[in-house]
Formats: structure tokens, sequence, C-alpha cells
């Protein structure tokens, strides 16, 4: 199914097709936990293209295009943009990639369990989540250091503790929802980065 011949009588399989097929691993924890951190490591020891949705959905305010005003507004508040935006740029960006891409690295989402749903209804099923683990206390001091430098207008106090809020309220679900299918590793993100590290690199060394 999906599979059609072309002229040349070769089998050729459509986008859809071969991003269904990629690896994928869902990199879920709060802000500030150290998810881009650890995924700029993967990239590095194991070549997979990460994705984060918060960086696309930056590229896409930076463009200065009318949704990237609407966005801003959305990610300044400290709120959720909407399901169909995040999944369209992440599914846009996977087939940019797919042909080239030994996995994919999807940070920052699933942010609540319909997006799991969805994501695998348009584009495929992880083989693993990595659930970033840190104290509430400890994101909101990394994040306070990092809104130092960042620029981003959702570094700060009030933002950071809605973005906070929300965690707790609907991404938290999300680590329930796939746990019972057996493809969560919990990683504890209090640890120095290259301890974190390790723990990741041995959650991704035990996929097939
Ligand atoms: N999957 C997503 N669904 C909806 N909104 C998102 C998603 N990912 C990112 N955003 C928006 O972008 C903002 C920043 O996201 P991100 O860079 O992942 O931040 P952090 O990991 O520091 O919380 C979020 O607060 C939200 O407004
Ligand atoms: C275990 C650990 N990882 C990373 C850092 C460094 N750090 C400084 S500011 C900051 C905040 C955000 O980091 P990022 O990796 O962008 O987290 P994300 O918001 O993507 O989860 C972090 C994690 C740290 N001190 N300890
Ligand atoms: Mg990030």
């Amino acid at each position: 199914m999906g599979c059609s011949a072309s002229c040349s009588g070769r089998i050729v399989h459509s986008d859809d097709d071969k991003i269904k097929d990629a690896k994928i691993i869902f990199v879920v924890g709060g802000p500030g936990s150290g998810k881009g951190t650890q995924c700029e490591k993967v990239v590095a020891k194991y070549g997979y293209t990460h994705l984060s949705s918060g960086d696309l959905l930056r590229a896409e305010v930076a463009s200065g295009s009318e949704r990237g005003k609407t966005l801003q507004a959305i990610m300044q508040k400290g709120e959720l943009v909407p399901l169909d935006t995040v999944l369209d740029m992440i599914k846009d960006a996977m087939i940019a990639k797919v042909d080239v891409s030994k996995g994919f690295l999807i940070d920052g989402y699933p942010r609540e369990v319909k997006q799991g749903e969805e994501f695998e209804k348009k584009i495929g099923a992880p083989c693993l989540l990595l659930y970033i683990d840190a104290k509430g206390e400890t994101m909101v001091k990394r994040l306070m250091k990092r809104g130092e430098t960042s620029g981003r207008s959702d570094d700060n106090e009030e933002t950071i503790k809605k973005r906070l809020d929300l965690y707790y309220k609907a991404t938290e679900p999300v680590i329930a929802f796939y746990s019972s299918r057996g493809i969560v590793r919990k990683i504890d993100s209090e640890l120095p980065v290259d301890e974190v590290f390790g723990h990741v690199a041995k959650a991704i060394d035990g996929l097939k």
C-alpha cells in the first residue's frame, strides 16, 4: 500500500511511506529540562536529525510572516500553538530530510496526548520516548539563566511559570500514555550534562 511503480518500473515509496518507516524518537520534558542540550549530543554521536518544535516555530516568527506574528503572541504567553500548525511544520521538515536521515529526534512534541495521536495518524509511531526529567525548581533556575542570553521572549519569570503549569497539566499525561506501550525511558536530568547523556545513549543503543 502506498507504493507505486514509476515509469522505469522501479517501486517508488511516497514521502508518507518513507517518514512512516523512519526511526522516530520523541523527546519530552519540561521547559528548561535540557531536551535541546541532549538532542545536540545525540546528533553529534548518532547522526539523527533534530527537529525542535519550538525552533521550527521560532523560525516562522523570524521570517516575519503573518502566521509568524500570530505564533509569536501565543508563544510569548507560554500557551500551546494550534496542533495542526506544529504538526504540519514537523511533517514538512521530516519529508525534507528523510532521504539523508538515520532517524528523527522530535523535541518538544507531543505537548499533549492529542498531539501524539495526530502525529501517529499523519506520520507514524515512535520507537522510543526520552523523558527528560528535572525538578520544577531546577527548570526555573535554568530558564532564568538561559533568559540572560537567549533573547527568547518566553524566558521570563511570568511566562516560565505558565509554561511549567501547562507542562504539568497537558504534557505529563503524554508520558503515562506512552508508558503503557513500554517505550518510555526516564532520564534523570539533574545530573551533569555528560552523565545525562550517558543514560540517553544507553536508551538509544537499546533500540534494534
Ligand atoms: N508541540 C507544540 N505544540 C504547541 N506549541 C508548541 C509546541 N512546541 C513548542 N510550542 C510553542 O513554542 C514555545 C517554546 O517551545 P520550546 O522551544 O520547545 O520551549 P521549551 O522546551 O523551553 O519549553 C512553547 O511554549 C509553545 O508556545
Ligand atoms: C543536566 C544539565 N543539562 C544542561 C544544563 C545546562 N543548561 C543551562 S541553561 C539550560 C536551560 C535550557 O536548556 P535546553 O537544553 O535548551 O532545554 P529545553 O528547554 O530544550 O528542554 C540548561 C539545560 C545543566 N546545567 N545541566
Ligand atoms: Mg528546547
